[in-house]
């Protein structure tokens, strides 16, 4: 079978073919001239992704490498039903919700001695101990935990037989480019292969794959191992945070019928159109929204310490998202429960 469109090239193939989801370009500007203000700052780089979250690793050894691999296979569905109903994790005297509640869990159990991090371990965990080792603190459990038991241990197998348990032996296998790492890590893993047909093509979005790969060259630091050639070449990760965001800033616009169905809360399948357009439309979005504004750079002379990416801008949204939830809450995310996003 062919294999699927890269990221990028699926996600301008479904862009310039969406019914119910458009790019709208007054939008990407006006994005891009916001981040224009932010990008000499400090939350707009490499050092963010330890400096801004204490939760992420603050090492540079292989046992954060392990860390990022063990959280971006789990690293899905976070989602609750109710807004006011969610599953959390309190470590250090502080409640975490959605995907930090699950780094939270992870620094909880290796705290308790748990090595939940070392692919042996979790390569033969089983379900009790992994209930225990990510219940929450409030009645609402994480989801689909029946399907991150299976992924951890079909993982840790594989990273076992096939990079001698670490998966900085992967990251190794790369030659320190970020394209060569992503094809071993979806063609080694099969809960990484996020991929779907759209109007009769192949096409892939690998968000966990990239964040994984992103992740790696941030907690490496950009050097050694993790000084990837070509990590410009990665894109926005399409989870279902970040439509919401570019919706909310007037990046991103849906179809009325679509907008009734995100509305009403009605759940999406992977693979159904609507839901590749969404998906396809925030990442070809986001690479209009970064080469607007790598024009404006050089068109203002505006001084810059880091190669803008689109990770550096997915990062950044992905956070901003986080600090607006309260003035977000008019704009629906759409609602999927799958191992890929
Ligand atoms: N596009 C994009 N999606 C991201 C992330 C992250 C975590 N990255 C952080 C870690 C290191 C960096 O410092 C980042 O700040 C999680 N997700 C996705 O979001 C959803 C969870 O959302 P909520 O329910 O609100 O917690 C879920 O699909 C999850 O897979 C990101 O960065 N970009």
């Amino acid at each position: 079978m062919e294999a699927p469109l890269p990221p990028r090239e699926s996600a301008e193939f479904v862009a310039v073919r969406s019914q119910d989801v458009f790019v709208e370009k007054a939008g990407v500007d006006r994005v891009a001239e916001m981040l224009l203000e932010k990008v000499p700052g400090r939350e707009f780089g490499l050092g963010g992704w330890k400096s801004l979250h204490e939760l992420n690793p603050q090492a540079a050894d292989e046992d954060a490498v392990n860390w990022v691999f063990v959280v971006d296979t789990l690293n899905f569905s976070f989602w609750s039903e109710q807004e006011d109903r969610k599953c959390a994790v309190k470590y250090k005297g502080k409640m975490y919700s959605g995907y930090w509640a699950l780094c939270a869990a992870i620094h909880r159990a290796l705290d308790e001695g748990i090595p939940l991090t070392r692919a042996s371990y979790y390569a033969t965990v089983t379900l009790d101990q992994l209930q225990h080792i990510l219940r929450s603190d409030t009645d609402v459990p994480m989801p689909l935990i029946e399907e991150r038991h299976q992924i951890l241990n079909e993982t840790g197998k594989i990273l076992l037989e096939k990079f001698g348990g670490s998966f900085l032996n992967c990251v190794r296998k790369s030659d320190k480019s970020a394209q060569k790492l992503l094809s071993l890590v979806v063609e080694s893993f099969p809960s990484y292969r996020d991929v779907a047909v759209y109007q009769g093509k192949r096409i892939s979005f690998y968000k966990r794959a990239q964040i994984l790969v992103a992740d790696t060259w941030c907690v490496l630091e950009g050097k050694g191992d993790g000084c990837f050639s070509d990590i410009s070449s990665i894109t926005m990760f399409a989870d279902y945070r970040l439509p919401q965001v570019l919706a909310y800033l007037g990046a991103v616009r849906y179809s009325d019928e679509l907008l009734k169905k995100l509305l009403k809360g009605e759940m999406f399948s992977s693979g159904d159109k609507q839901e590749v357009e969404i998906r396809g439309c925030s990442v070809w979005c986001v690479e209009l929204i970064r080469d607007r504004l790598l024009k404006l750079v050089e068109e203002k002379g505006v001084k810059i310490c880091i190669e803008i990416n689109s990770i550096l801008l997915d990062y950044y949204l992905w956070d901003y998202a986080r600090d607006h939830r309260e003035d977000m809450k008019g704009i629906p995310f759409h609602r999927i429960r799958c191992i890929y996003y």
